[in-house]
């Protein structure tokens, strides 16, 4: 598909401060792309550098094949949603949605058209004559979406327009909005520091920090093959455990040796420290009885139980390696049927196997911790 937005090598000063460095990239046409990073990461600033709510510093920002990196807000394509929905508080719905409409010159039976088409869309027929404060947040939100998308733009930019709704109503209009999305197939760029949100929305997802991204790649990519420690730790959950190389083959955590799975063979330098980095979903209790295994023949740890919490679904159990109860907490996330067969209870020791297919490998911080207190 064809490129739609190319961002190329951005860079956003404030005063001393960059908060964009150079960033490039490109969307395609069509496309829905989450900016996800943590709070001040440059998400916001780059939404806004694109809709030219903000100047760049640098670099150049291209939509549809046209350079608009000098225009004026009101030159570009997009319609724009915000957190706080800013729908005209003295306007009625069909009025707040209609006013764009009509400021662009648009004919009165056109526009009466366009509004009963977007209400209908919106599912807000019968709410056309009220105001802004008579309609819950989730409904004020989706007049806010009409308004910006009565234009017809060729882009959709969403900043947060989730995060002031409630759980239910979000995961509701996360869904609505999904859908609109895909039936007008409108490229779109939504601001969010939710990364379930992310995940359950995007098609590509761009994972920022410290004004820089780390990470480009669909919710799969991002979620099972991160590119950086910043990425798998702000994803999903993760454990990050401490392993140390032995030799070409063995590894070990805490007290227990394993064998060197063919996914970390390139870091068998024996002495070299690292955290082995695996998901809840991907590690398992071993059978009871291999316990006490000393040969270690199911290439497990053991840990001791800590917490047990019912998640509905699946049982979250917090472990601590057994031997080490300095080291973080381990997460293993246990199907329900399964957790009721293994019959797990607090401070019972067992052991946990990996899913080696799952697991990566960043550089160990524990020792900088270590120097630093030190120092
Ligand atoms: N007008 C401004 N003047 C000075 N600094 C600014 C300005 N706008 C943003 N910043 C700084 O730029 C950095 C990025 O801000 P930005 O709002 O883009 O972050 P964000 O990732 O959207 O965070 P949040 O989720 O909290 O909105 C922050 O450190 C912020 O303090």
């Amino acid at each position: 598909m064809q490129t739609y937005l190319h961002i190329d090598n951005v860079i956003k000063q404030f005063g001393q401060f960059t908060a964009l460095q150079q960033i490039s990239f490109s969307i395609k046409q069509g496309e829905f792309v989450c900016f996800l990073g943590p709070s001040g990461c440059g998400k916001t600033t780059l939404l806004r550098s694109i809709a030219g709510l903000e100047p760049v510093t640098s670099g150049a920002i291209f939509q549809a094949g046209k350079e608009i990196t000098h225009l004026p807000p009101e030159q570009r394509d997009f319609g724009i949603v915000f957190q706080s929905y800013a729908l005209f508080p003295n306007l009625t719905v069909q009025d707040n949605i209609a006013i764009g409409l009509s400021n662009q010159g648009v004919a009165a039976l056109e526009c009466n058209q366009l509004v009963d088409k977007w209400l209908k869309m919106i599912g807000l027929q019968s709410e056309a004559y009220k105001y802004p404060n008579q309609l819950s947040g989730g409904q004020q939100q989706r007049v806010a979406l009409a308004r910006a998308l009565a234009l017809s733009p060729g882009l959709l930019l969403l900043d947060e327009p989730l995060s002031a709704l409630d759980a239910k109503v979000r995961t509701h209009l996360r869904e609505e909005i999904c859908q609109l999305q895909r039936k007008l197939g409108i490229t779109t760029v939504m601001v969010t520091h939710d990364q379930e949100e992310a995940l359950a929305m995007a098609d590509r997802i761009v994972v920022m920090n410290d004004g820089v991204i780390e990470q480009i790649g669909t919710p799969q990519e991002i979620y099972e093959k991160p590119a950086s420690r910043f990425v798998a730790d702000f994803v999903g959950t993760m454990n990050f455990i401490p392993t140390s190389m032995i030799d070409n083959n063995l590894m070990r955590i805490g007290e227990d040796l394993l064998s060197v799975p063919e996914s970390l063979q390139e870091l068998a330098i024996s002495g070299c420290m690292f955290d082995l980095a695996v998901r809840p979903e991907s590690l398992y209790f071993c059978a009871v009885e291999k316990a006490n295994d000393l040969n270690n023949k199911d290439n497990s740890i053991a840990v001791n139980i800590e917490s047990i919490e019912f998640q509905g679904a699946y049982c979250q159990v917090e472990c601590r390696l057994w031997d080490d109860f300095s080291a973080s907490s381990i997460y293993v996330n246990v199907p329900i049927r399964e957790a009721r067969k293994l019959n797990l209870s607090l401070q019972e020791s067992r052991r946990i196997g990996f899913d080696n297919t799952q697991l990566h490998a960043y550089p160990s911080i524990r020792k900088a911790v270590k120097a630093v207190i030190a120092a």
